[in-house]
């Protein structure tokens, strides 16, 4: 029987088609992802990586090719209507909550995706509260006492963990991580890293995290992806990953792409 949770056929993403502008930005992407695999995804600046995120999630309409999630044709659905199969997190600490809300509200909201019944009796309120504080407990950033805090008055590294929990609270089927921790410092970073490593790991999310860290990209994740223009240029996973160093990679980049690697933020490690 077949596990994937997702899976990407031929993928084709424009921008401006048809005009003198026009951009073909992916090329025939295809991916499949077994359920449970975490996937580190880099490349160049350009190379494809947002739009490939955001065709999976709906806010890119398709131009061409196919989108499966869990065997389920998904390619015309709405970001709304796939919202059930996905958890989100992007680089921006201020996208994943709404600041004016406490944490319980945001927490609560989450919980409530994708439910018909909006409404909550106060029995049901006390053991969400319990459950709640009890998920935030396992993050080890004091947060299960600051349910009645306002998002907006925490730290960017509170504020990512605490949308990094609400994007796995439903166990989604595709985890997406958009470059997560690019606006924290290193060392917030790796609190944040390593707690995305351990909610992956204790829910068994199938993954894929963007990032421009290379180490990173070696350190976390069981399989890593480079895409360079719209395609995919190395796939790697298992052993073959654990072994692999960061001028390894630097080195399978400009084999794959003819180019050196520019970005800075890729190099730090
Ligand atoms: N709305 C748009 N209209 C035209 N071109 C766009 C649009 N959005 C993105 N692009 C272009 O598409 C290409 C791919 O962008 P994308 O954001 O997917 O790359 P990326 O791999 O995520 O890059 P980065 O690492 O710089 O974020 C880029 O050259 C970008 O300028």
């Amino acid at each position: 029987m077949t596990n994937q949770a997702l899976e990407i056929k031929r993928l084709h993403q424009y921008f401006n088609r048809g005009t003198s502008n026009e951009r073909h930005i992916l090329r025939g992407l295809d991916l499949t992802l077994d359920s449970g695999e975490f996937v580190a995804v880099i490349g160049g600046n350009g190379a494809g990586k947002s739009t490939l995120m955001n065709s999976i999630a709906g806010n890119l309409p398709v131009d061409e090719g196919q989108i499966l999630i869990n065997q389920e044709d998904v390619t015309y659905e709405s970001v709304a209507q796939r919202a059930r199969l996905i958890g989100r997190v992007f680089q921006d600490p201020q996208m994943g909550t709404a600041p004016l809300l406490t944490v319980e509200e945001n927490l609560s909201l989450a919980m409530l995706r994708g439910q018909r019944r909006k409404i909550l009796t106060p029995g049901v309120k006390r053991r969400q509260r319990a459950f709640l504080q009890e998920k935030l407990a396992l993050l080890n950033l004091g947060l299960e006492d600051r349910l009645g805090a306002e998002i907006g008055l925490l730290s960017g590294g509170q504020r990512q963990a605490i949308t990094l929990l609400m994007a796995t609270l439903q166990n989604p089927a595709i985890l997406l991580l958009d470059e997560h921790t690019a606006a924290l410092d290193p060392e917030t970073s790796q609190i944040v890293m390593n707690l995305t490593a351990k909610l992956v790991a204790e829910q068994h999310l199938t993954t894929l995290m963007i990032t421009h860290n290379m180490a990173a990209a070696l350190q976390f994740g069981n399989r890593l992806i480079m895409l360079d223009h719209g395609k995919i240029a190395v796939d790697i996973r298992g052993a073959e990953k654990e072994k692999l160093t960061v001028p390894d990679l630097l080195a399978l980049f400009k084999q794959r792409s003819g180019q050196e690697l520019t970005d800075d933020a890729m190099l730090l490690s």
